[in-house]
């Protein structure tokens, strides 16, 4: 891999599409719609229940694996997560890098109760009013595309609307600033989204940088049984899981056998 950044790309693809999209849906209008969404579930409240909380992930593609899943029935894989026991699904809606859609997200949290994370490259205000519009009970705050001051507002904004924020970290300086923005939930990705490496290890190192009252997330490269017993062993409370299960026919023996024993 070079030392292209990926991460800055998808960023800037972002902006340019987000400024498309408000010409087509002024921010006011916006405003109005998602004032009148109605309430969804809570996230947080879903992750801190007791045992190993998984956050399902319903992707198609990424710019690491290429196309993941070519027949893409998302609808019927997020009736599966919840049949399964998830805590909540995140819903890719990023539709150049990840082949998500914010249509995926519409249908989804329409049918299907438990709580619905937006994943997406959020660097714009808009997109928080987008997701509380779109049914979503949280968003995705990437540390590394976003200052400190945007951490914080897009945070607090998103609480105000009454969802929750995801803040993503990679490293120590990431946790901290993360933690100083006053997140709830931090994740760790495991991925190095400027490299692609995956390590484990990666949120294990770090999950003492973080208080107890702060629900902890290990994201990404999540194999098997023994992946989640080591975290569950260093205080990992939940983990978010793609690839793995998105690959898996049986998506409830997936997520069973990933648990070493039945969620529901
Ligand atoms: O498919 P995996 O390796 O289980 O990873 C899921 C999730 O963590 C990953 O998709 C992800 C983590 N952070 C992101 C930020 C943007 C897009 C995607 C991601």
């Amino acid at each position: 891999m070079s030392d292209r950044n990926i991460l800055e790309e998808i960023a800037e693809k972002t902006r340019e599409r987000i400024a498309k999209e408000k010409q087509q849906l002024p921010l006011e209008q916006l405003k109005s719609l998602a004032e009148a969404a109605p309430k969804r579930p809570s996230f947080l409240e879903a992750l801190k229940k007791p045992g190993m909380s998984y956050i399902c992930e319903v992707k198609k593609a990424s710019p690491s694996k290429g196309l993941i899943a070519p027949d893409f029935p998302y609808l019927e894989i997020a009736k599966e997560y919840k049949a399964a026991g998830a805590a909540a699904i995140s819903c890719l809606t990023e539709p150049f890098y990840f082949m998500g859609s914010d249509t995926h997200l519409r249908e989804i949290t329409e049918q299907v109760d438990i709580p619905v994370l937006r994943k997406d490259f959020t660097v714009d205000k808009y997109m928080i009013y987008q997701a509380k519009a779109f049914g979503a009970s949280a968003v995705l705050l990437i540390c590394a595309i976003l200052n400190d001051e945007e951490l914080r507002e897009y945070r607090e904004l998103a609480e105000n609307l009454g969802m929750d924020a995801l803040v993503e970290a990679h490293d120590e300086n990431e946790v901290a600033r993360a933690l100083k923005a006053g997140a709830k939930i931090v994740g760790v990705n495991n991925r190095d989204l400027k490299t692609f490496q995956v390590d484990m290890n990666n949120s294990i190192r770090l999950r003492n940088l973080a208080p107890d009252n702060v629900v902890f997330v290990s994201e990404s490269g999540i194999r098997n049984a023994g992946d989640i017993a080591i975290l569950e062993r260093n205080r990992v409370g939940a983990v978010l899981i793609g690839e793995t299960l998105m690959r898996s026919p049986d998506k409830k023996a997936a997520l069973e056998e990933l648990n070493g024993g039945t969620l529901v």
